[in-house]
Parts: structure tokens; sequence; C-alpha cells
């Protein structure tokens, strides 16, 4: 009888000017239990978790199919009990964790043996930018690029960056499909010229250990923060009194509507409580980073 779990982490992508580029893990987590069944059957044990359990209409089962489909095997009936602590539709990667989990339900149930980079490859396709499903794939911070015209992706991994972060999680949903229409087709050469100066910064930055330096280039977007702000009510309140409180740096998380901060070890009790008072409706939560990407256990 089949029995594995999969186990996918959050992320954050962007991160700064790091648009569709920069990502990390995070430590909370969407856990499938697969048993082998006669039919299909979907528990889902979060409030974390959308509504609907009819596997013919699942979005991680859709997903599963299509793979299998892709590689012309047949997906057989399984049991699935579904656990989450990623909320929906908040910038947390919600959608990239659904999407590696389906890839990975194929994965496993049609013995396929796909490589990282063929499972990052389809769940690119699934996601349209690779981000969030990189981190989540493997862990830590990850930097890519998808060649869209000849389907492959270039990353790099960064391991080692001793970096806290705490969350700003509003009360309200924003899909990425709604904050990506809010974005401009082109930007001048300026612009982009800007942008990627700043996100060598923030990176060299961040590999230097000067995290001081990397959380002021981390505030310097100009790829789809000053567009997306409009859409966070608190989007000025948050990057200044975090940064009053000791905060390295302040952005959108994903494509919002949560915030993530990045600190230090010592200030980041001390910003949370702080920031519990200036925005008492929002979630605020510590996150650490997560090392080892999606997990599945025989
Ligand atoms: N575990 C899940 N099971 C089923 N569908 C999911 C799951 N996680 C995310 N989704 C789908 O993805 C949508 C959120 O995706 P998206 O707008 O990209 O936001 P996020 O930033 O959370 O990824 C949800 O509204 C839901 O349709
Ligand atoms: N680069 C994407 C990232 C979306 O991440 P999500 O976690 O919000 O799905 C974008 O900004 O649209």
């Amino acid at each position: 009888m089949t029995h594995f779990q999969i186990r996918v982490p959050a992320t954050s992508a962007n991160i700064g000017p790091g648009f569709d580029s920069i990502g990390v893990a995070l430590n909370r987590y969407l856990t499938l239990h697969v048993e082998s069944s006669t039919q299909w059957q979907i528990e889902h044990r979060s409030t974390m978790l959308p509504e609907n359990v009819d596997a013919h209409d699942h979005f991680i089962i859709n997903i599963a199919h299509k793979v299998s489909q892709f590689y012309k095997r047949k997906l057989s009936p399984c049991h699935i009990t579904i656990d989450s602590d990623i909320p929906l539709a908040r910038g947390l990667g919600s959608s990239a964790s659904a999407v590696l989990a389906g890839i990975e339900l194929a994965n496993q149930l049609c013995h396929l043996q796909l490589s990282e980079q063929e499972k990052l490859k389809l769940a690119t396709r699934f996601e349209g930018h690779p981000d969030n499903v990189a981190p989540a794939l493997y862990g830590d911070f990850v930097l890519s690029f998808y060649h869209e015209a000849n389907e492959t992706i270039d990353i790099v991994t960064l391991d080692g960056i001793n970096i806290y972060a705490v969350a700003y999680i509003p009360p309200f949903e924003l899909s990425t499909e709604t904050a990506r229409k809010i974005l401009p087709e082109k930007l001048s050469l300026k612009t982009a010229t800007q942008g990627s100066a700043l996100s060598n910064l923030m990176i060299a930055a961040l590999l230097k250990g000067n995290y001081e330096q990397a959380g002021y280039f981390i505030e310097q977007d100009v790829f789809h923060e000053p567009y997306r702000k409009q859409l966070l009510p608190q989007y000025e309140l948050i990057r200044q009194e975090a940064k009053r409180e000791g905060a390295y740096g302040t952005f959108i998380s994903g494509a919002g509507p949560t915030m993530i901060s990045f600190v230090s070890k010592a200030d980041k009790q001390r910003l949370i409580e702080h920031m519990k008072e200036v925005i008492p409706v929002y979630d605020v939560v510590p996150l650490n980073i997560d090392r080892n990407g999606l997990q599945v256990q025989i």
C-alpha cells in the first residue's frame, strides 16, 4: 500500500528589486498525507485551505493530472489529507506550494523520477515565473531567471544568510493575478538600469553580511512596489515604523498584500511588539528561513 507525505514551504518572492527573480523559503508549510485508495478522497485539515474538496476540481489534483498526462501515465486514486499554515492569496506562495505539491504527487504516484530541474521547469510553466517555486523547491534564498524562449531556468542558491523575517499579514486577500494587472507593460531604460543596479547591490550586500546596507537597497525597488503600494493602505506606515524599530528593510512579499521586514535576531522581538501596536488588525508573525525546500517522507 502506497503511503507517503509531501511537505512544501511558504515563500516570499520578489524581495525588494528582485521582481520575478529573487525569493526565499519560509517556515510555514503545505503538507499532503497520501495513501492509495480505490477512489479519490480529499480532506482539508486547515482553515487556510480553499473550501473545495471535490477531487475532480481540486487545484493540486488538477496539477497532478496535467503532469501525469504530460508523461502519458495514469494517476491512481488516493486518499489525501491536506494541512497548511500558509494563508491563501497573501503573497506567501500558497499557489507555488500547491503547484509543487501537485507535481510531486504525480512524480511519486507515477514513478516519474523527475529531476529537480524538471520539477522547477514544470512548476515555472504553471506559475509563469520562477521566484516563488524555486525557493519552495530548493529551500533558502534562490535567484532565478526564466528564459521563456527555450524554457530553461538559470538558478543560483544562496545559503548562509543570517537574517530573520517578520511578516505583517493583513486580514484581506489579494490575488497575484490582480496584483500583476496593475504593473506597466514597459519601463524606460533608465528605470530598468536603476532596478538592475539596485538588485546587484542588494545581493552583494547580503553576501557580504552587510544587512543594514542590503535593507537600504531592498526598500528602493522600481519594478513593482511603486505600482502595488496603492493596493496596500498601510504600506508607508509599515515601512516607517519598522525602520524606526530597527528593521533592516521592509518590502512587499510576493504580489502582496503581506509585507515583510528583515531584522536581526536581537531586534526581532522588539519589532514584533511594536508592530502589533501599530497595525493591530494584522497578524504580525516571526518567520525563519526554511533551508530544505520540498521534502518527501516515505
Ligand atoms: N493548498 C491549496 N489548495 C488548493 N488551491 C490552492 C492552494 N493554495 C493556493 N491555492 C489557489 O491559489 C490561489 C492563491 O494564489 P495566488 O493568488 O497566487 O496567491 P499566493 O500569493 O497565496 O500564492 C488560491 O485562491 C487558490 O485558488
Ligand atoms: N513575482 C511574482 C511573485 C508572486 O508571488 P506570490 O507568492 O504572491 O504568488 C509577482 O510579483 O507577481
